[in-house]
C-alpha cells in the first residue's frame, strides 16, 4: 500500500476536520437555511462534500469560513428540493479546490463552466445559470468588439478559468498572462501591467465597484457567455439525475430572486460628456459657420448674377451702338450707299501700289457718274426734294449693279461704281442700262432726271488713282459733250 505523503496526510486532515465543523455548525455552508433543519434531516440525507472558488463573487466566495453568493443560494434551493445535505470543504484558492475535486476529497463544485480538460475529472448537471463575459481595460483605452480587435495587447485571464482552454484554442496567438484570480487581473491592468482584461461580468462589476478600480471600464464582450452548471466527480455522477431533477424544481421565480439579489451591476460609463458638449458646441459653430458663408455667397451670387445681366446688356448695347457707329463710317446717312471714307480706304488707298494683275483685280471697271443740272432741280424744287431726288437716283443705281459691284457716294450729286470681271465694254453696256432705267423711273414732282458717266478700265499695273482720274476725265468728257452720256477713257 502507498504511503501518504506529509502534504496528502495534512489535507485528507484538514477536511476530515473541516467537515466535522460544518456539520455541527451548519447544515450547509448557506446562510438561508437554519442550523436547527439542517441538524435535524441531515440524519436521513445523502452528504455531500463540495469545493468552491474561495473569491469569485458574487459567484461564490468563503468569507470568515461561509460559503456565500450565487452558488450558496442554489445550494440551498437543492437541498430542499433534493435529499442532499452540502458539506463545505474550505479551500484557499480555486486551484485548490480543483485538486481535491481531482483527488475526490471533494465530490461536487456548485457553479463552473464545462470545458473538455473538466470532462477529465468532472461530469455536469444541466445548465442552470447563464452570464457573460466582458473585456476590461483602463479607461483611457479604446473600446473592443471582441478577442479579434485585441492585437498586440497583453490580455489577463485567471488560470484555470475556463477561458484559458477557450483563448488557446481558438485565439493562440493572443499574448496572455495567467493571474491568480480576477482580482489580480483587474488589479494588473489597472496597475498597466497588462492591457485587457477577461472574465464574468457579475463578478467584474463586483470587484471594479467594491475595489473603487475607477480607472478601469468594460471594454467590449469577451468570447462565448458562461453556461455554469455543477460539476460532481466521476464517482459521483449517478447523482447527476437528482441534481438535475432538483434543478428542475427552482421555479423561475427563484431564479430571478437569486439573480436580482447578486446583480448589483451598474453599468460603467465611459463617456466624457464635456468632451462630447465641446465637440458638439463646436460642430455646430462650424454648422452655423457654414451656413452663414453659404448664405453670403448666395447673397453675394444673386447680386452678380443681376451684374452680369446688366453688363451683358450694357455690353450688347455697346455692340449696337458699335455696328451703328461702324456703319455710319462707312455709309452715307443719306442715301444708305457707301461713302466717299469707305471708297477711298478701300479702293484707292489700298491700292496706292501698283496692282498686280490677279484673278481679283482683273479685268476692274470704274464708273463715276453725276446727276445733270441738279443745282437747277435744287433750285427749282426745294433742297429737300433734291434730297429725296438723291435717294431715288441711289435705288436705281443700286437695283441696276450686280451683288459684287460696289456703288459709293462720291459726294455732292456723284456717284461711283467699281465693278469686277467687267471689261470697258460691259461697264458701257451698265451705263445705258442706269440711263434707260432713270428714263422710266417716276421720281419726285415727276421730275426728269439724267445723269452723265465716265467710265476706265484699270490697266496692268495701274493704280487705282490713276484710273479713277481717267474715269473722271471721261465724265468731264461726257459732261462737255452734252450731258446724259457716257465716255470712257
Ligand atoms: N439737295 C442737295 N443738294 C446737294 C447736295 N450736295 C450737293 N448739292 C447740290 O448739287 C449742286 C451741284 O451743282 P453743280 O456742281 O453746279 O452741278 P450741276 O448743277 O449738277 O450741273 P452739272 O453737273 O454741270 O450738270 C449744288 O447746287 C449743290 O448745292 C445734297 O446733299 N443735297
Amino acid at each position: 500500500m502507498r504511503r501518504l505523503s506529509w502534504l496528502e496526510f495534512s489535507s485528507v486532515l484538514l477536511v476530515t476536520l473541516l467537515i466535522f465543523i460544518n456539520l455541527i455548525n451548519t447544515k450547509h455552508a448557506s446562510a438561508s437555511v437554519p442550523e436547527s433543519q439542517s441538524f435535524t434531516n441531515s440524519k436521513n440525507r445523502n452528504i455531500i462534500r463540495y469545493c468552491v472558488d474561495p473569491d469569485w463573487l458574487p459567484y461564490e466566495a468563503i468569507i470568515d469560513g461561509r460559503h456565500t453568493g450565487i452558488s450558496s443560494d442554489y445550494l440551498a434551493l437543492l437541498t430542499d428540493y433534493t435529499d442532499f445535505t452540502f458539506v463545505l470543504v474550505p479551500t484557499s484558492s480555486w486551484r485548490q479546490s480543483l485538486e481535491l475535486l481531482k483527488k475526490g476529497a471533494c465530490e461536487l463544485t456548485p457553479i463552473l463552466n464545462q470545458t473538455p480538460k473538466r470532462d477529465a475529472y468532472l461530469s455536469f448537471s444541466d445548465i442552470f445559470f447563464k452570464s457573460p463575459n466582458v473585456l476590461v481595460s483602463l479607461k483611457s483605452q479604446p473600446f473592443l468588439q471582441g478577442f479579434e480587435n485585441i492585437g498586440d495587447r497583453l490580455l489577463a485571464i485567471p488560470k484555470d478559468y475556463r477561458l484559458v482552454e477557450y483563448i488557446q484554442r481558438f485565439y493562440p496567438t493572443i499574448n496572455t498572462i495567467l493571474t491568480d484570480n480576477e482580482r489580480q487581473g483587474l488589479e494588473r491592468v489597472a496597475n498597466g501591467e497588462a492591457d485587457v482584461f477577461v472574465g464574468s461580468m457579475f463578478s467584474v462589476n463586483a470587484y471594479i465597484q467594491q475595489h473603487e478600480l475607477t480607472s478601469l471600464k468594460i471594454a467590449g464582450w469577451g468570447g462565448p457567455e458562461d453556461e455554469l452548471r455543477i460539476g460532481v466527480t466521476h464517482a459521483k455522477q449517478d447523482l447527476l439525475p437528482r441534481i438535475n431533477a432538483g434543478l428542475a424544481k427552482i421555479s423561475q421565480a427563484e431564479h430571478i430572486s437569486i439573480y436580482k439579489k447578486w446583480h448589483n451591476i451598474t453599468v460603467i460609463e465611459d463617456i466624457d460628456y464635456s468632451l462630447v458638449i465641446q465637440v458638439v458646441t463646436a460642430l455646430g459653430m462650424f454648422i452655423l459657420f457654414l451656413l452663414y458663408r453659404t448664405m453670403c455667397v448666395s447673397k453675394y451670387n444673386v447680386h452678380l448674377e443681376v451684374n452680369n445681366k446688366q453688363l451683358q446688356k450694357l455690353q450688347l448695347e455697346l455692340e449696337e451702338k458699335n455696328s451703328d457707329l461702324d456703319f455710319l463710317a462707312q455709309h452715307d446717312p443719306l442715301t444708305k450707299l457707301y461713302n466717299r471714307q469707305y471708297f477711298n480706304q478701300t479702293f484707292l488707298e489700298d491700292a496706292r501700289q501698283p496692282q498686280e494683275k490677279t484673278p481679283q483685280n482683273n479685268n476692274i471697271s470704274l464708273i463715276i457718274m453725276d446727276i445733270d443740272f441738279f443745282k437747277a432741280i435744287n433750285d427749282m424744287h426745294g433742297h429737300a426734294i433734291g434730297d429725296k431726288i438723291l435717294v431715288q437716283v441711289a435705288q436705281v443705281l443700286q437695283a441696276s449693279v450686280r451683288e459684287l459691284d460696289v456703288v459709293a457716294r462720291w459726294g455732292g450729286e456723284e456717284f461711283v461704281v467699281v465693278c469686277q470681271h467687267v471689261q470697258l465694254h460691259d461697264a458701257a453696256e451698265l451705263c445705258q442700262r442706269i440711263t434707260d432705267e432713270l428714263t422710266y423711273f417716276h421720281f419726285y414732282n415727276n421730275i426728269n432726271v439724267t445723269c452723265s458717266f465716265g467710265i476706265a478700265l484699270l490697266g496692268d499695273n495701274e493704280p487705282i488713282q490713276a484710273c479713277f482720274e481717267r474715269a473722271d476725265a471721261a465724265l468731264f468728257k461726257a459732261k462737255q459733250s452734252g450731258r446724259n452720256q457716257y465716255c470712257s477713257a
